[in-house]
């Protein structure tokens, strides 16, 4: 695989790059606009920051949250070019499209050593179809902007999309420092995780991660499950889960996960239950039996964090993606606090995976040091973890 290095080393004065980035960083929830964690901004300004200052003309391109391929004005990434020139501590020109005339425009009149950003990858069909031919089309115009493809999208690098997949088989490319350093630090823990090796998962992307349970669970002693993961599998259980984040589609496959895990997935048995999805809102801690049928469950218990740091305590290898509740309302915070500290204090190896959970480190003010390591990817490293085949990975190996 050819690297970053290996692209300046070739000289890149003059030359147009095309940076695959993650930007796909948390907004705060209460002030609409506002970065609330820029972890990923700041995680790719090492490749962004050698090629400018090496001369070349920077073409940045990533994805914002899931618009449904047409521009959509709430996933715009504009804030996130603003906030990626404060920390280049230099401009940043901002294109209103991705591949329409704007872009066009300014991909020719960018200087050497300036950086330009697109508009969000997902504003385009043509990212994320499943049809080949449709994908193909996007990358042929992407590819058209730039002399090389460097990937430093790690979080992204599960997607088979235009961006990831398809643009590295129309250019020479390399892979960027990040990637190479998550790939790195991934490869030893999957290779020989010290055990007992415990994964914890949590967050709000269901129907994603349950396809990874099933993979991981042969290699884990423990799987715990919290966050809005938990309410399916609660269901499963015989559970009512009132208005929790549930996929009806997968109580099944969840009901035969928890019989073949045979007591290795580990579920919360109480849940900060409120009666909507807001910090005001009225909450009570209830067993999972009883959580009332018009209320939903923003947060483990304190019962449950309790449960899930017990088990966490003798590990060797921790792998953590997902908070266990809606830690950015402070009154669902306590969970993922609780369980994150329990991380840090394990004898042993630690992966925290994910933007949310990497923002929530940061912004509960847990001490990043004491984690082996914090991913930019959560469904990335899980999937590294599970051992597939990465697309964005072969891409830059072919
Ligand atoms: N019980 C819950 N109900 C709804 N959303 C939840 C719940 N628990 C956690 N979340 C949300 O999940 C989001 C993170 O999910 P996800 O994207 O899967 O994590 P990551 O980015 O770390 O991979 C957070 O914004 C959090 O508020
Ligand atoms: O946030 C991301 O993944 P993560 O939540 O698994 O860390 C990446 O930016 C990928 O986004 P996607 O899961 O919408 O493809």
């Amino acid at each position: 695989m050819k690297t970053l290095d290996d692209l300046l080393g070739e000289g890149v004065s003059g030359r147009r790059v095309f940076v695959r980035a993650d930007l796909n960083v948390p907004f705060d929830k209460a002030n609409p606009g506002v970065i609330s964690d820029d972890g990923r901004a700041r995680a790719v300004l090492p490749t962004l920051i050698a090629l400018r200052d090496a001369g070349a003309r920077v073409i940045v391109a990533s994805h914002l949250g899931r618009p449904k391929g047409a521009p959509d004005p709430k996933f715009t990434l504009r804030p996130v070019a603003t906030r990626l020139a404060e920390l280049l501590g230099s401009s940043v020109v901002f294109a209103d499209d991705t591949v329409g005339p704007e872009a066009k425009q300014a991909v020719e009149s960018l200087q050497d050593g300036q950086v330009l950003l697109l508009e969000n990858l997902r504003f385009n069909e043509g990212e994320t179809s499943k049809d080949d031919a449709v994908r193909g089309a996007f990358a042929d115009e992407l590819a058209a902007f730039a002399d090389s493809y460097v990937d430093d999208a790690f979080g992204a690098v599960h997607r088979k999309h235009a961006s990831v997949y398809d643009v590295p088989a129309r250019l020479p490319h390399y892979a960027g420092g990040l990637v190479l350093k998550e790939v790195e630090v991934l490869r030893k823990v999957s290779e020989t995780p010290e055990q007992p090796y415990v994964v914890v998962l949590g967050g709000s992307k269901v129907s994603d991660k349950l396809a990874v349970i099933q993979a991981l669970l042969p290699k884990v002693d423990k799987l715990l499950v919290g966050g809005g993961m938990c309410f399916t599998f609660l269901k499963a259980q015989g559970h009512e889960v009132g208005k929790s984040l549930l996929e009806a589609e997968m109580i099944s496959v969840c009901a035969d996960l928890l019989e073949q895990a045979q007591g290795r997935i580990v579920l919360p048995v109480d849940v900060v239950a409120a009666a909507e999805f807001s910090a005001d809102a009225a909450h009570d801690v209830v067993s999972v039996s009883e959580i009332p049928a018009d209320r939903l469950g923003l947060d483990i218990g304190p019962e449950s964090t309790s449960l899930f740091a017990e088990a966490v305590a003798g590990a060797k290898t921790v792998f953590w993606n997902g908070p266990m509740g809606v830690f950015e309302l402070a009154p669902f915070a306590a969970g993922t606090r609780g369980v994150a500290e329990a991380i840090t204090k394990i004898d042993g190896f630690s992966v925290v995976g994910g933007g949310d959970s990497a923002a929530a480190v940061r912004t509960l003010g847990l001490d990043e040091s004491a984690f082996g390591h914090i991913s930019t990817g959560g469904g990335a490293s899980l999937e590294y973890l599970e051992g597939k085949t990465l697309p964005g990975v072969a891409a830059l190996e072919k």
